[in-house]
């Protein structure tokens, strides 16, 4: 088998005597998008923050491309961020900023593009994700929820990054919103030819943009499989998360 665009292994994370990671073992294929699944407080955000840098492991390996990034020089590790794009569960776009520079925040700061570039740059991103060129010029505050996500899309698409990290994406939208976000998600993804990483909550959304999908449950992957067959996978612990059974292996464990 090809080597995997991501690699996690053993990885483990304690925050006093809580162990939330517990030994993660996980592959990410180049090109494909990864859901990860699992109750509140179960690790996804600490997973993707090892994964950023932004938390430490106390062991284990986050490999990208092969190369162990908690051992890379900070240079490298900054280059590396540069080829990584994130929608944050907020949105986290600056209120102080206009819409263009928000979704150009990072090549302006980088100083990969003039500002007179980067509104012609924000266009043609917000058009990407079926924003007209006028909203460019709004504050973020002025903007729905479902667009505040459409533009935090752009941003995180506007550097063409080889890696996509998408926390909760649809989270606080309604349905029919959700749904035009999971699908410019899919869209973005594969124009770049991404490898995307979600965390989610949301059954629909994850089948809808995961090609694979992985469980998370006491700090360990516990499946990993299609994420079309999310509800029928024949792993009760998986199928009752998916369907949102009160009844099953993890209410058992809940109850003792
Ligand atoms: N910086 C921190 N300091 C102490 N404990 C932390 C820290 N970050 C996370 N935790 C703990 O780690 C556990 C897992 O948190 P995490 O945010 O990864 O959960 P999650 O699966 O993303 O949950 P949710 O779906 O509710 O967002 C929680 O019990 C949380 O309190």
């Amino acid at each position: 088998m090809s080597q995997p665009k991501i690699r996690l292994s053993g990885l483990t994370k304690s925050f006093g005597e809580k162990r939330v990671l517990d030994g993660i073992d996980l592959d990410m294929t180049a090109g494909r998008s990864m859901v990860i699944l699992g109750g509140s407080g179960s690790g996804k955000s600490v997973t993707l923050k090892c994964m950023l840098g932004l938390l430490v492991p106390d062991a284990g390996m986050v490999e990208i491309d092969g190369r162990d990034v908690l051992k890379m020089p900070r240079r490298e590790r900054e280059a590396l961020n540069d080829r990584i794009g994130m929608l944050f569960q907020n949105g986290a776009l600056f209120d102080s900023l206009p819409v263009w520079e928000n979704v150009c925040f990072k090549l302006l700061a980088q100083k990969r593009i003039t500002r007179a570039a980067a509104r012609d740059k924000a266009a043609e991103v917000l058009a990407q994700v079926g924003l007209a060129a006028s909203v460019g010029d709004l504050s973020p505050a002025e903007l729905s929820g479902g667009m505040q996500k459409r533009v935090g899309l752009a941003r995180a698409i506007a550097s063409e990054p080889e890696i996509l990290f998408f926390d909760e994406p649809t989270t606080g939208l309604d349905p029919i919103m959700g749904a035009v976000i999971d699908g410019l998600i899919r869209d973005c993804v594969q124009r770049l030819g991404a490898t995307a990483v979600s965390i989610t909550h949301d059954m629909a959304s994850a089948r809808r943009i995961g090609d694979e999908a992985a469980m998370l449950h006491k700090g360990r992957i516990v499946w990993t499989g299609p994420a079309a067959e999310l509800g029928h996978t024949g792993n009760a612990m998986v199928d009752q998360f998916a369907r949102g059974e009160r009844e099953g292996p993890i209410q058992m464990e809940l109850r003792r």
